[in-house]
């Protein structure tokens, strides 16, 4: 699903990233680990078309996203790609279901259709009772789970997620992670994350270890 090769990352005279080849299939679940600095966003980024590599190339359920520009790239991400940070990025003036709706409306959904795929994913999700509330209205569980929610919206080939549960409490964190693995199993979702977390990195099919720009064991 997701193919990474000999990926390269400079940034001015600092190399970040010095040639990682990866496959990722799907329904996997993926966490990518390493200390501060270790290159892991900027993988994420560049797997996940936010950012370019400097040498090398992605696919994504075969076409290649690194040659991909301007509308064409924008349109493939909204349509094939979900995305999760660390912090919600939920939009402060639009209710939950709205928030979750958006990425729908965005790709050509009907309001309908969007709203639908929307009400389905929030209720899976536990948050029946939380469509109209706000983020500021929400827990920092919940407003994490709306996001992804709205990242599943478009039913997207790959979700890739930024320490998705560096902003929470163990608890949260523990349950965040328990509901990937859920999805996979329910939808046979394929998840790319990055964390610091150990305990959380082991839930998953396959740890990616990143050393100093290359990947050192898996
Ligand atoms: N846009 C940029 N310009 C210059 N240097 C950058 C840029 N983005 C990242 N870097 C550098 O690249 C290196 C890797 O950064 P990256 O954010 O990928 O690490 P990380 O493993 O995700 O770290 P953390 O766990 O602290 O988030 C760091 O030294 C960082 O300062």
């Amino acid at each position: 699903m997701v193919i990474g090769k000999n990926i390269e990352k400079k940034f001015g005279d600092l190399k970040v990233l010095k040639g990682i080849d990866l496959n990722i299939e799907k329904g996997e679940i993926v966490t990518i680990l390493g200390a501060s600095g270790a290159g892991k966003t900027t993988l994420l980024q560049i797997l996940g078309s936010l950012d370019k590599p400097s040498n090398g190339e992605v696919l994504i359920n075969g076409t290649n996203i690194s040659s991909l520009k301007g509308n064409q790239l924008a349109r493939f991400r909204n349509q094939h790609i979900g995305f999760v940070f660390q912090f919600h990025q939920l939009l402060p003036e639009f209710t939950a279901l709205e928030n979750c709706m958006i990425p729908g409306l965005i790709a050509g959904k009907s309001e309908k259709d969007a709203g639908n795929r929307a009400l389905k994913l929030l209720n899976y999700l536990g948050l029946s009772d939380r469509l109209e509330h706000k983020p500021a209205q929400l827990s920092g569980g919940e407003k994490q789970r709306v996001a992804v929610a709205r990242a599943l919206v478009n039913d997207p080939l790959v979700v890739f997620a930024d320490e998705p549960s560096g902003n929470l409490d163990s608890k949260n964190q523990d349950e965040l992670m328990d509901l990937f693995v859920d999805l996979r199993k329910q939808f046979n979702q394929t998840f790319i994350i990055v964390t610091h977390d150990r305990h959380l990195a082991e839930k998953a099919d396959r740890m990616i270890n990143i050393v100093d720009g290359v990947i050192v064991d898996e």
